[in-house]
């Protein structure tokens, strides 16, 4: 049914496709909706990983330009390839791509609009000769991936790509003809082909929260071309770019809670809509041969060096994000507004992000790296957004080396003075409340829930820290040798035999008056 004007949702709310959003109905309700044609759109871009982050971030900015008419040929064909992406796929196709992304400010302030700049979205073990037909098409010059860490299928700490992953080897394993079963597959396969077809290559843009990302998708996609076919690898390395990015929204996973809201709200029954902070930050290296949407007209920074504020971010956003995960679920807590706004914990965060991380970062252009922390404290305190620490403690084995470890071998690297070094007190409190959360309940006695590609690991050493207070820090994949430094294992042990004896809260008092300086 075409509603007229005004009227959306006054008799239930509307279902979301673009037939019914030829008419401007949806208006009725504040939100705004594409008011271009989405007939119109062509794909230029495909996405691996569409998931909430992508859809409140890049498909956004996107679709601010689609609202000024530019760039309608750069829409996204979305493509999922995990069993789960089924979910994703049913709902964007039953809705034509289209979503509601929903803004929250710490004020209570909500703005809601329907996006319309994912214009497909294929799940690849359904069709994957259309997604193989989508990435060889000349008409798509970018690439782009948020297929989260462990998609990167690499050594976090060594940066080296693990071909023997059972999905990876049976990829590389592949004959021709065969479909393949990974983003490597996919995207080698394509620039096979238009190797062949004499087409240029496209440009892989990597959004995840990886320091280096781009430098990161270069060396795991041409370590799998390399083995598949050396002469590509050889190619892929002289012609495609991976620009890096520094990516940055808050985006919750979507609750039922959300998608009732969405209803209630704005009249709209969206079967995913997203929900974010309405903080939104993206800076870009502009490396893109093959061209790139004007992003840099939409509010995104366009930039030759990445790396600083790749740096700021990871190390004060995505750590602190692990500094609050296990001691905040461990404390009761389930969200993290609750947890920013104990001052303890927020004494705490902002004593990591000083003593520890920012010593390790460059100056970074045009920012006050005190107004950002500040500003990262009350983001986290955002009580609207309703992020949950579950979502944060999640995959902790592809987060801590990612960011954290990085933190601390910078603060024990003993380079003579020449650099401030800063403090790995904090950092080893860190690491050891994951060590206790991974020992499976909480200390109200309740079992946690552990989500993690190496949970067995992480929980057996966990396990044996009875007697052995390193075990934990026995991983070499995620700690490197961590466990030979007495400075840090001082540290670590203190802090793992106060989680385990008094808890969370406690051990952040002890540390507090310590002037944070550690336990030892
Ligand atoms: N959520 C945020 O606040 C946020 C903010 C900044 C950056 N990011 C980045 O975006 C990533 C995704 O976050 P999200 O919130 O959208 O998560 P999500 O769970 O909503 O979506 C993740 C997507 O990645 C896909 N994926 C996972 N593993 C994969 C693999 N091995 N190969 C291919 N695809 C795979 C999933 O199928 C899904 O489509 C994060 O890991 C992070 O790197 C997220
Ligand atoms: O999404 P991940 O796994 O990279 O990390 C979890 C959070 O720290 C992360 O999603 C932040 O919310 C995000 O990076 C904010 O921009």
């Amino acid at each position: 049914m075409i509603m007229g004007q005004n009227e959306v949702g006054l008799d239930g709310p509307v279902r979301l496709n673009a037939a019914d959003l030829k008419s401007p109905a949806a208006h009725g309700r504040g939100v705004e909706t594409p008011g271009y044609a989405l007939d119109q759109r062509r794909v230029g871009i495909v996405h691996f990983g569409v998931g909430g982050f992508h859809r409140a971030h890049q498909a956004l900015y996107l679709d601010r330009l689609m609202q000024q008419g530019r760039a309608l040929d750069w829409a996204i064909c979305g493509v999922g390839l995990m069993p789960f992406d089924t979910a994703m796929r049913d709902a964007l196709t039953a809705q034509d791509g289209l979503y509601t992304l929903v803004e929250k400010a710490p004020d209570g302030t909500r703005t809601a609009r329907v996006v319309g700049s994912i214009a497909e979205y294929l799940y690849a073990p359904d069709y994957p000769e259309a997604v193989l037909a989508r990435l060889a098409d000349p008409a798509v010059r970018i690439v782009s991936l948020t297929v989260t860490e462990g998609g990167y299928n690499y050594n976090a700490r060594t940066g080296e790509f693990l071909a023997d992953t059972p999905e990876v080897a049976a990829d590389l394993a592949a004959g021709a003809g065969q479909p393949p079963r990974t983003t490597f597959g996919f995207v080698i396969e394509a620039l096979r082909r238009r190797r062949a077809a004499g087409t240029a290559p496209f440009t892989v843009m990597s959004c995840d929260n990886i320091q280096g990302n781009g430098h990161l998708a270069q060396k795991v996609f041409t370590a799998f071309a390399d083995l598949k076919d050396p002469e590509l690898g050889t190619w892929i390395r002289a012609n495609v770019a991976f620009p890096n990015s520094m990516v940055d929204r808050i985006t919750p996973v979507t609750t039922d809670a959300d998608r009732e809201a969405v209803a209630a709200d704005y009249g709209i029954a969206d079967a995913w809509p997203v929900v974010c902070e309405d903080f939104i930050q993206w800076v870009l290296e502009d490396a893109f041969p093959a061209g790139r949407p004007p992003f840099e007209e939409v509010g995104v920074q366009v930039v030759d060096d990445v790396e600083p504020y790749e740096l700021m971010k990871l190390r004060l956003l995505n750590a602190t994000h692990q500094a609050m995960a296990y001691t905040g679920y461990l404390a009761g807590y389930r969200y993290a507004h609750e947890t920013a706004r104990d001052p303890l914990f927020a004494e705490f965060f902002a004593a990591y992000m000083d003593r520890e991380a920012t010593p390790t970062l460059r100056p970074v252009p045009g920012i006050d790296l005190d107004a950002y922390k500040r500003q990262l404290i009350e983001r986290f305190s955002n009580e609207q957004v309703r992020d949950t620490l579950a979502r944060l403690c999640a995959e902790s084995s592809d987060r801590i080396p990612t960011w954290l470890v990085p933190v601390i071998a910078h603060n024990l690297d003993d380079d003579g003075g020449a650099a401030p070094r800063g403090s790995v007190a904090l950092s080893a409190a860190i690491v050891a409340s994951w060590a206790r959360y991974a020992e499976g309940v909480d200390e109200a006695g309740e079992s946690i829930e552990i989500v993690d590609r190496l949970k067995d690991r992480v929980t057996a050493a966990a396990a044996r820290q009875d007697e052995d207070e390193l075990a934990f820090l026995r991983d070499p994949e995620l700690f490197g040798d961590l466990v030979e430094n007495e400075e840090f294992t001082a540290h670590y042990v203190a802090a793992l035999r106060s989680f385990k004896t008094v808890g969370s809260r406690a051990t952040l008092e002890a540390l507090s008056a310590s002037g944070w300086s550690g336990l030892v």
